[in-house]
Parts: C-alpha cells; structure tokens; sequence
C-alpha cells in the first residue's frame, strides 16, 4: 500500500520536473568534477596537445568545458555549479508557486545577479594573481577591468566595482547591509558597556548569592505557613460542623467497621483530624521539606482534604442500617454519574492547525482577484476581504455601470483563472452595496462537531429542537431551531456530506433533549445511516428501512397529528407549548387534566386518564427519494399532509435525498417545505430545484452547504460539522445507559386498509363512482364497443375523466381488460333488456 502510494504520487508533470532537477544536479556534479581536475596539460579549446591520458576526470568534455568556463569567468567558474543548481531548484520544484510571480522582484533579482557576477569577476581580474594560465577574472573580468581603467584610476575603479557588488547582492539577496551596520554597531557598544561593568558584575553577583538563598528559603517558608494555616483553618471549621451534625452517625459507622490500626471506642472525628493534622505539622516542618519538590507537600496536604473522616473508611460492611446521610458514597457517586444529557467529552476534541493568513497574503490574493477580473473586463475593487476556515470571501464595490450578472456568468471562467476548484459569486448581500467572489482557501480546515456544539448559542437556546449545523464563513457556530423552520428538505449529491449533516443534526438534538421533550421516527431506507441510532430511548419505533412500514408511521403520524389537534382544540391552546404549559399548571394545581377525547369503553378504566406533556417528535427519513419511488403518491400526499399543519402539533420533518429531481421534490412538497440545506450537487438545475436559484453547484462538497432560513430568499453558506461514527456511537451508547425505548407498536402494525384510513384520506380501491357511470354502461352495452374516445365524444368529457370511466368499467366487470394487438376490450355485460 505504502509502496504504490510512493511510486504513483506524482503526476506527469511533476515527473519531468523532477527529472529536471536530477539532470542539473549530476551536471553540476559533473562540472565541480571537471573543474576541481582541471589540467592544463590536457587537451581541450585553447590548448592543443597530444597526451596519452588525459588527467581530467570528467574526460575530454571535462577537459573542454573546464578550459572554457576558466578562459571565460576566472575563478568564478567554481561558482556555476552552485547557480546551475540553484536555478533549477527554483524553477523546477513547486513550480505552481512560480505562476504567482512578481515581475519587479524577479527584474530586480536579475539585475543583482548581474551586478554581482560581473562586479566579482572585474575585482578578481584587478586584485587577484593569474591562476594557471587563466585570468584570475576570466575574459569577462578582464574586459570589463580594462575597459574601467582607461577612465578610472585603479582606485576608482576598484571603489565602483565593490559599489556595485554591495548593491547587487541587496538586490540579488534582499540582504540589508545598513542593517548590518547598524546591528553590528549596537552589539559592538553593548559589548563595550558590558566589559566595562563586568568588574561590578561580578562583585554584586558574589554579594547576591548568599542573600537570595536566604530570601527565597523564608518566601517558601511564609507560602507554606500560611498555606497550612488557612488549611487547618478551614478543616477545623469542617470538622466542628459534622461533629455536631454527626457525632452519633459516625459512631455508628466506627463499631461498623474494624479499625485495623486504632481501636479507640470513642474516636470522634474532630480529634481524629486534629491528631492527623499534629502528625502532619511536623513532617511539614519547614527544615525538613525538600524545597526542590513543591508537589510532594501539595499531596500531602491534597490527601489529608480530600479524605474526610467518614470517606477515609473504607467501607467493607453493609451501610444500610444507617441513616442516608450518614451512609459513605456509594448512592451518591450513583445518581450523579448519569447526567441528564450527554458530557461533551464524549465528542472528540481534535488538535487545531490554524494556518492564519498574514494581512501582506490576504492583500495580494485581493489585488490577484482584481487583475484576473480586469483580464475579463470587470472593473471591480476589493473592499473587505473576509477569510474563514474554508473559503475567504472578497467583497467587491464594481465600477459603475457593471453588471452583476456578467460577473455571475463568469464563475468557471474566474475559477480557471484563479486556479480555484469553484468561485462562487454572490450577487447579494443583505444590507450592503457590494457582491462577493469566495474562494476556497489552500488549506481546508475540518469544523468539528464539539467546537460547534461548545457554543454560548446552543447552550443557552431554550427550544427542544435546537441544532447545531456548522459554522459560518467566518468560523462562527450555525444554530438554528427545527421549530422555527417547521420542516427541513436537505439535498446533495452522494459523497456531498448529506449523511454527516443528518448525523450532526440528529447528535444536537440528543445533546439538547432528553426523551420527555422529543421523540423520533428514523426512517433508513438505505439501512446503513440511521441504524447506529437503533435502541437509543428518543425512539417511537425501531429504525423503520421497510417502505410499507414506512407509509405506516407516516401514517401514524397524520393520525398522531389529528389527534393532537383536536386536543388542542378541546384545551384551548393554540400549540403544543401552550398545551404543555396547560397540563405542567394544571398539574401543580393538584388538578390535572383529564383526556377530554376519551370515551367510556376505549379502554377499561372508569375515568378518562390524566393528561401527560405531549413530546415534540421529529421524522427523519435519509433518502427520501426511495421512499417516494416505492410507497409512490401516497408518500407525497402524507407527507404534504404533515408538512402544511403538523407544526402546531409539534411533529417535525426532515427529508434528505441525493435526487433533487423536480419528480421527488415536486411542488407540492416544495410549497410546504419552505426550509432547505443544499449540499453541492451537479447542476444548476439540481440547486433551482432544491434552492430556487443556483449556487449549490460550485460548493465544495465534504459538508459544504447552503441553508435556506424560513421566510428568506437569500441562502447562507455554512460549513458543515463533522462528526465522526465513532463519536455517534458513543452518544448513543450513552443514552442507552439511561433507559430503553418505549416502542409504540401501532406506528408499523398498520395496514393501509379500510381500518386504518385516516379522517379525509380515501382508499384506493373505494373510489368514488364517476356520476355518469350508469349512463355510459347503457351506452356501451347498447353499442357494444368501448372506447376512450367515444365515450369523450358521446358525453362530452375531457380525455381523464373519460379514461377514469373506461377503468372503473373494468374494476366493476362490465368491461374486460385490453387484449390483442389493438388492445381493444369486450364489453361482457349483457345488453340492456328493451321494454
Ligand atoms: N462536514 C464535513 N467535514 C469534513 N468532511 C466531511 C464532512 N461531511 C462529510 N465529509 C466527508 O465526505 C464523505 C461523504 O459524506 P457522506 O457520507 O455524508 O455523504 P453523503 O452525501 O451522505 O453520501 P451518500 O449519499 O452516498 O451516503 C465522508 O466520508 C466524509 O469524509
């Protein structure tokens, strides 16, 4: 696996590249060779001998450009190894880097080269001995030194010539020589200063010594007495209380128990602290204590408080006869390991690599965007620059007479240009006169689900339905309120992060309410997403991934729902907050509601039972497509049914699907779902059908979202929280600890037949008969044909109804069924009697 990985990560381009540099290093390698063997008995450009061997190990071509590179630049030959190497190294690796060049560093940088070869190969020409037969500067230095010398003294020249070198290494390098100067002058002054004092230094360091040790040792001496002070203080204090509270209870405890060590019958646990607190003082005793080792009296001390007299017991027998306070631990440590929700902790707490953006990198990428803009013909200036963990936006104030939309349909030409995976333009933003571009940013930061869930918003939000989605583009905590919305449509693409967003949605309702105030249906059609859930208490029924069982509970729910409304109505309370608040004081009164819906006979009580809180609950179907492809129409009609009233009734939907085609979205559920959270998708198309514009397509995918708020146009894009499979186990193992569910068996047992139909909702099988029916049967077994069209053109019906007629026939046996290549059908009733 590793091997492949090793062998495979390059692409084509990078293969060449990576050649490329091989090919200069071995060059190089081969020239240092040449040069360091450099004869000049062997034969090579300017000299002409005949030898047996020749002595340079890079050969006759090492001889050759040996001679060459000496003849040409002097000693400086030595040095175009290291420039053939470096110029490939800054050419060839991460060339991506090199797309983003500055044109005037790159110019000044060259010129410094120049500057500095040239100048250096000149003053070696004029200050340095021959080497061998060569110029010590190489033509270059000598042409340039002689040509210098017929207009400046050697002085002079020698003067321009290290002008110029210190100059063209500042450009070549970056390198500030006056900084130097300065540095060096202020390290050389202080250096002085400090030679100067060190005479007195070392005196006061001397004085100093043993004083410090004095000092130090009463510091430590006075922290710790005081320490032990407010200690004893505080235990004595302690101790008083309980002895007065407890002095029978303890002594019961003590006969309980067989003291190993101390067999005193009256031992009474004020005395017991006070002698282990005279024990201790001593072995705290100042000269005794290793100062080096602080920790060692802190556990100590730690010991002693945390262990009062009771718990210091370990308890062997049986407590129970005791009174509970007297009791040592065991019921209390019980009741308060279970907290009423779920710790935080349970959730990973990853490590953050933030990788903050300078100011200098957020101005260039700002003028890049400008240019590539330009590039397209839009006069644009940036004007805010906003980055966030995975996309930085650029707000944009467009020259005046711009049009949006021509920024709008640049978006993969400006993605190209930008070398972004996706450019997402906005071409609103509330309560601004700007439009924004945002950009993925280079490296994507992961928000996960604890930071998100960690927030003030969450904690201190008071509705049961309360979740947390992500973060915004700045990093900022998403929480929204499922109540609010009343229901949520979420589409995506496979692999869009659908799946995680619903987990991540799901966990937030588990960390915010406990099954009193939420219940839920999980329907999984796809068995593997929502099963992980199975057997947490928050459950009506099991995970439901049957599509007839699912039919059912929705089912169960438009029941639910109607039943729930007529007793709102009975109460006369508007939703289910008023009806709960109705029943939570009518109870404190002492007086609770009775069921004003029950009646004598439903059940075998005399009375109608008392009212309980109703829970709010919420259905979650991951893959709402399937369910609608197999349950057909009637899925679309529940659910249609839930969503325009069931937010009073407080029952909640959340419908996700990877198909955001206008068949599984259709319109009538769109009109009644106003909520939506579009993951990326794969075309324009996909987000108007999901969000009613575009925009979901150029997301980028892992959770990438945009959420459309109740009663808002405008789309918000949130970065999706990210909760690992892991971190959902352990919250549902978590919730399995405090109770099992209470599966309501009827939400599956239904059948759709006449039984179960619901107020309103017909079956299929009972339709009802069309008014023209007995008409059109004397007419078909009277002409003994039948047809579609003629029963259209006889009764002057549309094609439907006509059609309508024609299938009722054959459900009522008057018609047969089409047969034959025409499909025709016979007509079995018989003709009607004449009179
Ligand atoms: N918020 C997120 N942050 C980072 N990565 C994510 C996030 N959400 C999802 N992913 C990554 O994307 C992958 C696909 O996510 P997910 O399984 O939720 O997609 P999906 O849309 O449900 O796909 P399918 O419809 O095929 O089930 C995950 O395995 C995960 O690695």
């Amino acid at each position: 696996m590793s091997n492949s990985k090793l062998l495979n990560h390059l692409s084509a381009v990078q293969k060449l590249f990576e050649v490329g540099i091989i090919i200069s290093a071995f060059i190089a390698i081969f020239i240092t060779l040449s040069l360091f063997t450099f004869s000049p008995n062997d034969p090579s450009w300017s000299q002409l001998h005949w030898v047996a061997e020749i002595e340079n190990s890079g050969g006759k071509v090492g001889a050759w450009i040996a001679d060459i590179l000496f003849f040409t630049f002097g000693f400086l030959a030595y040095l175009i190894p290291v420039m053939i190497v470096s110029l490939a190294w800054m050419l060839l690796w991460k060339p991506k880097l090199k797309l983003e060049v500055d044109f005037l560093n790159l110019s000044l940088r060259i010129v410094g080269f120049i500057f500095t070869f040239f100048s250096l190969s000149a003053l070696a020409a004029l200050n340095i001995n021959d080497y061998m037969e060569y110029t010590s500067g190489g033509l270059v230095g000598e042409v340039l030194s002689q040509s210098m010398l017929g207009f400046f003294s050697l002085l002079a020249v020698n003067l321009i010539l290290l002008t110029f070198l210190v100059c063209g290494t500042t450009l070549l390098f970056g390198f500030s020589w006056i900084r130097l100067i300065d540095g060096l002058g202020e390290h050389t002054l202080k250096g002085l200063a400090w030679i100067r004092n060190l005479p007195t230094l070392i005196k006061e360091m001397l004085e100093n010594r043993s004083e410090n040790s004095e000092s130090r040792y009463q510091e430590k001496q006075q922290k710790l007495q005081d320490k032990l002070e407010k200690r004893l203080e505080k235990q004595t204090k302690k101790a008083q209380k309980k002895s007065k509270q407890a002095v029978e209870e303890v002594e019961e405890v003590e006969e309980a128990i067989d003291f190993s060590d101390d067999n005193e019958p009256d031992h009474e646990p004020r005395f017991e602290i006070d002698e282990a607190e005279d024990e201790q003082t001593p072995a705290l005793h100042l000269d005794r204590i290793d100062w080096g080792d602080d920790d060692k009296t802190e556990e100590i001390v730690i010991d002693q408080e945390e262990e009062p007299e009771v718990a210091k017991v370990k308890p062997k027998t049986d407590f129970s006869h005791l009174p509970e306070h007297a009791r040592p631990v065991e019921r209390f440590v019980a009741d308060t390991t279970i907290a009423p929700l779920p710790s935080i902790e349970l959730l990973d707490r990853p490590d953050k690599k933030t990788n903050p953006v300078s100011q200098d990198e957020l101005n260039s990428a700002a003028r890049l965007v400008e240019t590539k803009l330009l590039e397209f013909k839009i006069k644009a200036e940036v004007v805010n620059v906003l980055p966030g963990p995975v996309i930085t936006r650029f707000e944009l104030a467009l020259a005046p007479g711009m049009k949006v939309s021509t920024v709008s349909s640049l978006e993969k030409d400006l993605a190209r240009a930008l070398s972004a995976m996706s450019v997402r333009v906005v071409d609103q933003i509330p309560g601004k006169s700007v439009i924004a571009l945002e950009l993925p940013n280079r490296h994507r930061e992961i928000v996960y689900i604890s930071e998100v869930l960690d927030c003030k918003k969450f904690e201190e939000s008071k509705s049961s339905l309360t979740m947390v989605l992500g973060a915004d583009i700045s990093g900022l905590p998403v929480v929204v309120d499922l109540a609010k919305m009343p229901h949520l449509l979420v589409a995506g693409t496979t692999g869009s992060g659908k799946s995680v967003g619903v987990n991540c949605m799901l966990v937030s309702l588990l960390y915010k309410s406990s099954p009193e105030d939420l219940r839920m249906i999980l329907i999984d059609p796809k068995m593997l997403e929502l099963n992980v859930y199975e057997g947490i208490p928050h459950l009506l029924t099991e995970v439901v991934t049957d599509m007839k069982d699912a039919a059912n509970a929705l089912r169960w729910c438009v029941g639910e729902m109607e039943r729930r409304y007529k007793l709102l109505a009975e109460i006369g309370v508007r939703n289910l907050a008023g009806y709960n608040a109705a029943v939570k004081k009518a109870q404190a009164a002492g007086e609770p509601l009775l069921d004003p819906l029950w009646k004598p006979g439903d059940s075998m009580a005399e009375s109608a039972p008392e009212l309980e809180k109703l829970p709010v609950i919420v259905v979650v179907v991951d893959e709402f497509a399937d369910m609608m492809m197999i349950v057909g129409k009637k899925c679309e009609e529940l659910i249609t049914r839930i969503a325009q009233k069931a937010r009073a009734a407080g029952i909640h939907l959340i419908l996700a699907t990877q198909r955001p085609s206008v068949d599984v979205i259709t319109g009538l559920i769109k009109a009644n779902i106003p909520t939506r959270i579009a993951f990326q998708v794969s075309s324009k198309i996909d987000s108007r059908t999901i969000l009613g514009q575009q925009g979901a397509e150029t997301l980028l995918g892992h959770g990438d979202m945009l959420y459309m708020p109740p009663g808002s146009g405008m789309p918000t894009r949130v970065h999706g929280a990210f909760v690992d499979d892991h971190e959902v186990h352990k919250v549902v193992a978590d919730w399995k600890k405090r109770g099992q569910p209470n599966y309501v068996q009827e939400i599956l047992a239904g059948d759709a037949d006449l039984d179960m139909l619901l107020p309103g909702e017909q079956s299929e099988g009972e339709e009802e008969i069309d008014a023209l029916f007995d008409e059109v049967v004397a007419f078909i077994t009277e002409t003994r044909k039948v047809s579609i069209s003629s029963i259209q053109r006889k009764f002057r019906i549309g094609y439907n109804r006509s059609a309508r007629l024609v299938d009722q026939l054959q459900a009522q046996g008057v018609i047969s069924a089409p047969s034959g290549a025409n499909s025709n059908r016979d007509v079995l009733a018989p003709p009607p009697i004449k009179d």
